[in-house]
């Protein structure tokens, strides 16, 4: 890498710490959208620590969520995933990936307003589902039609996602370019300015 392209990641970075001015910034989103993905490549990218609330509530049960959800129901995984999310945000100044209920919750959406940015990482329907096909790993689409289970929550939680602070298109590109995207959203919460010097 020469100087010129270090001085503008550095330019990058700066700015949207600027932007985020020592908040937690919490993704919101669908199952697939790349939050966990995202996250982790936006906080060390800032240099700030990382948490995914669903590797905290598997640490908490000592189980996975998928056996979490088999055992106990999801109930009890939403009242785990409200109390992880009280006490990541009260440890921040994090970068928080949340599982794709978590924002759903108005209590959920309560305790991130206040402590934090939220920003929803949004893809289509085609995008999503091409992401966690393969997977074994989502409870919720454990159905006969986990496409169509996929799109009827689209259509459930989309109009509450976008009550996020800020929108992010997590599009079919390389993660590192959505990373950036995010940096971007960031920094132009810092007077607008994007434009890496
Ligand atoms: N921009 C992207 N391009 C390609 N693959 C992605 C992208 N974002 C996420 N992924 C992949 O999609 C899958 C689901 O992403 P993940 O971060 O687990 O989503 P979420 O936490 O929102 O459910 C992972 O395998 C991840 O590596
Ligand atoms: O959408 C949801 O309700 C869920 C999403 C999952 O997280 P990801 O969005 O990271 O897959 C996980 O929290 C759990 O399976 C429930
Ligand atoms: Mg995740």
């Amino acid at each position: 890498m020469n100087a010129k392209q270090d001085t503008g990641k550095t330019g990058l970075r700066e700015k949207a710490l600027a932007g985020l001015a020592g908040r937690n910034l919490i993704l919101v989103g669908l199952m697939g959208a790349g939050k966990s993905a995202i996250g982790k490549l936006v906080a060390n990218a800032l240099d700030l620590p990382y948490v995914d609330t669903d590797h905290e509530i598997e640490d908490a049960a000592r189980m996975t969520i998928a056996d979490l959800f088999a055992q106990y129901g999801e109930p009890e995984f939403r009242a785990l995933e409200t109390r992880v999310i009280e006490r990541i945000l009260s440890e921040g100044p994090a970068i928080v990936s949340t599982g794709g209920g978590a924002f759903i919750n108005p209590a959920n959406r309560e305790l991130i307003s206040s402590s934090g940015l939220s920003m929803w990482l949004k893809a289509d329907l085609d995008t999503l589902w091409d992401r966690v096909r393969r997977r074994q790993t989502r409870p919720l689409l454990k159905t006969e039609n986990p496409k169509q289970t996929l799109k009827d929550l689209m259509d459930k939680r989309y109009p509450v996602y976008a009550q996020a602070d800020v929108t992010v298109l997590s599009r079919n590109v390389r993660k590192e370019t959505v990373m950036r995207d995010v940096l971007k959203a960031l920094a132009a919460l810092d007077g607008g300015n994007t434009r890496e010097e």
